[in-house]
């Protein structure tokens, strides 16, 4: 069989399972690697390896054996440096092994933003005991978020009012950190206006964004999304600024979804996945070009549009209630009944908050959207056979 590229994906979760249909569309052949069989990405793709995306040995004899063209990260938990090694031989990682180093740790990727890029970002420090999360925590005053500096989609997170509170939160993050470092960052509460998403797209021609993207977290996890959100001049301006300095310094082709809150006119820097975002999952129906496909092309070479639009649409999270291995899906037609889309990631395991799939919704504006996403993603049932 003939194809345009080799791609070996390193996790394939929801995001995944969208960027290997763009890239398939676009005739490459995708190899699926995660920690567990059948994982969302793998169903789709044209191979799969199944072992922990931490295990530098298993991840080099993945490479070695496909010889991919390109290797996209789709996590965070990643032996970065066996990538960095891939790089160093001739391959080519997606959209750098740099970025991937840098942005797998919270400390990495903070030092470069407000350290050396000089990026407005809240105040933070980093601590490995009690002791040091207590000195951080005076350092950045109260309420202060606390973080493992390895984790995503808020797991390990929790905000603390009180000094009381601390060690509950050293111990709740330690207890839900990856990898193998005991660290978390201890950031200042941000009391912002409203949070959003950039979606940057870095390819061989320049940089380019999408219209900002809105969304609302609960438990430090993304609960709806909605494009475009309203922002003023100066502060798309500022958001873009920072965004550029940070892709550009990183390196490399792909999409980038760069996280900022915003207060009053105040742009303040939060973090960035060099690679497809989950909010920007509202991208499946808002642009015509989704961030998959933009991430699809940007790896390849291909052409990015000159201007991004989108029409107002929103994206709503579809979750588990609890764990189970035998999981059914009700409710569909009715979920689709007032024009909204779903996409059912058909994980083939649930844990409470777990994100099974997504209800689209597009409208004359984005607060109908929303509420017509919401009302979808509320009338799909998990159903638990075990
Ligand atoms: N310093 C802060 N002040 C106020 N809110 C915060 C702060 N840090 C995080 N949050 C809230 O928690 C959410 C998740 O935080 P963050 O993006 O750092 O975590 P994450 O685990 O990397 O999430 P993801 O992987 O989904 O992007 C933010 O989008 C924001 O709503
Ligand atoms: N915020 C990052 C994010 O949303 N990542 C997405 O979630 C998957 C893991 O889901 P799981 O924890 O349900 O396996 C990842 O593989 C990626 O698609
Ligand atoms: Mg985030």
């Amino acid at each position: 069989m003939s194809h345009t590229s080799t791609i070996l994906l390193l996790g394939s979760g929801e995001l995944g399972r969208e960027f290997v249909i763009s890239a398939k569309r676009l005739g490459a052949y995708v190899v699926a690697c995660d920690s567990y069989d059948d994982a969302p990405a793998m169903q789709l793709a044209d191979a799969r390896e199944v072992f922990s995306m931490l295990d530098g040995e298993r991840l080099r004899e993945a490479a070695e054996k496909h010889r991919p063209d390109y290797i996209v990260p789709e996590i965070e938990a990643i032996r970065t440096s066996v990538l960095a090694e891939l790089e160093e031989e001739g391959f080519t990682v997606v959209p750098s092994a740099r970025a991937a180093q840098l942005t797998m740790n919270r400390d990495a990727i903070r030092d470069l933003a407000a350290n050396e890029l000089g990026l407005v970002t809240s105040k933070y420090r980093y601590a490995k005991n009690l002791e040091e999360v207590k000195a951080a925590a005076q350092h950045t005053g109260l309420p202060c978020v606390i973080k493992p500096v390895m984790s995503s989609s808020g797991k390990g997170q929790s905000t603390v009012r009180s000094e009381a509170g601390l060690e509950e939160a050293w111990d709740y993050a330690c207890a839900n950190m990856r990898g193998d470092r005991q660290r978390v960052i201890v950031e200042q509460f941000v009391d912002f206006d409203y949070e959003i998403t950039l979606l940057t797209v870095r390819h061989k021609d320049g940089v380019i964004f999408c219209p900002p993207i809105g969304h609302r977290q609960e438990r430090g996890d993304y609960q709806e999304s909605w494009q475009p959100t309203p922002m003023s001049d100066t502060a798309i301006d500022k958001a873009q600024e920072m965004a550029r300095k940070v892709v550009d310094d990183l390196g490399g082709y792909g999409l980038f979804g760069v996280e900022f809150f915003v207060r009053g006119e105040e742009v303040i820097f939060s973090e960035l996945s060099p690679r497809p975002h989950d909010t920007g999952m509202v991208t499946l129906v808002s642009q015509n070009l989704t961030e998959f496909d933009l991430h699809a092309r940007a790896v390849m070479g291909l052409p990015i549009p000159g201007e991004l639009r989108a029409r107002p649409a929103a994206s709503a999270v579809i979750l588990a209630e609890r764990d189970s291995a035998s999981l059914a899906y009700e409710g569909l037609a009715e979920a689709m009944a007032d024009g909204a889309d779903i996409r059912i990631f058909a994980k083939p395991t649930s844990r409470p908050y777990r994100r099974m799939g997504v209800a689209l919704a597009t409208a004359g504006d984005t607060d109908e959207a929303r509420r017509k996403a919401r009302d979808a993603a509320h009338r799909v049932r998990i159903l638990y056979g075990d």
